[in-house]
């Protein structure tokens, strides 16, 4: 049956029309490309038992270009899990930038130290074992920190993605990017609601009402790209 007219969405949802279309991507332009301590990682977190919410490689690597093109040093990551995406940074900023990376479950984040450390990048990592709102507050509590981020990396608690941005759009400097995962949310956002499963609508709706806030919101450039789960890169102009 064609993907987009399925009852239902499977937990590691294929957004591209055809898994031959994006096996043929990863296999061809992203894990040859992919350095050896991420696929390391990458292939560790296969064993937690919710893998699949580790960041999809082909999305990891458009973050990589961004980085690259921003000359990237300081910058945020709200939620980390095994840290696919964590390393990723770690990897393509240079030897003095600095990640503050926010995740209430260190557990998870303790299957990735070993391959940080085998990469040699924990130095470049300030974790922060909580959720990210107040650790956001606190930063915004000294001004010093406005407008002083190059990037931020959202991927974590969809129903929060809002308050994120109201946070971040302070804290990034005007012509850094702020890149949010799952904004296609498993292809969900295209579905009538009584086509999705009954787990996903809350974060479905609060999807739809963050991507309409974002598409509105007159300080951004924007990308809604349909890579992974869908990625959604902010430029602040304003
Ligand atoms: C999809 S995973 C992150 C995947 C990660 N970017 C990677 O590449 O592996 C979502 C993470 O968000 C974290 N999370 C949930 N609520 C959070 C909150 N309020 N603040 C920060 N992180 C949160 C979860 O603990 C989980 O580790
Ligand atoms: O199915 C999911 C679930 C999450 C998720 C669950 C609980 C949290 O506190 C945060 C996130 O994240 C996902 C994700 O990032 C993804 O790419 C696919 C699926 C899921």
């Amino acid at each position: 049956m064609d993907k987009i007219s399925k009852p239902s969405v499977s937990p590691n949802p294929v957004i591209l029309q055809s898994e031959g279309l994006l096996k043929y991507i990863l296999e061809t332009s992203v894990y040859p490309r992919e350095e050896e301590t991420l696929k390391e990682l990458r292939n560790a977190t296969t064993n937690h038992p919710l893998g699949f919410m580790g960041t999809a490689p082909d999305a990891g690597q458009l973050m990589v270009l961004f980085l690259k093109l921003l000359n990237a040093k300081k910058t945020i990551e709200v939620g980390v899990f095994t840290g696919y995406s964590l390393l990723l940074t770690a990897l393509n900023i240079p030897h003095d930038g600095k990640i503050t990376a926010v995740d209430p479950d260190r557990k998870a984040y303790e299957l990735g130290i070993p391959f940080i450390k085998k990469a040699g990048l924990l130095h470049k990592i300030d974790y922060i074992e909580s959720p990210a709102l107040p650790v956001l507050d606190k930063l915004l509590e000294d001004p010093a920190n406005e407008g002083t981020f190059d990037f931020a990396f959202v991927d974590a608690d969809k129903n929060n993605y809002w308050n994120y941005h109201e946070r971040l759009i302070k804290l990034i400097k005007i012509g850094g990017i702020v890149a949010y995962d799952n904004t296609l949310w498993g292809g969900t956002v295209a579905l009538p609601e009584i086509a999705v499963l009954e787990s996903k609508r809350e974060w479905r709706r609060s999807t739809l009402a963050f991507n309409k806030a974002i598409s509105n919101d007159s300080r951004l450039e924007i990308a809604h790209v349909s890579i992974g789960d869908g990625l959604t890169i902010c430029r602040r102009v304003s």
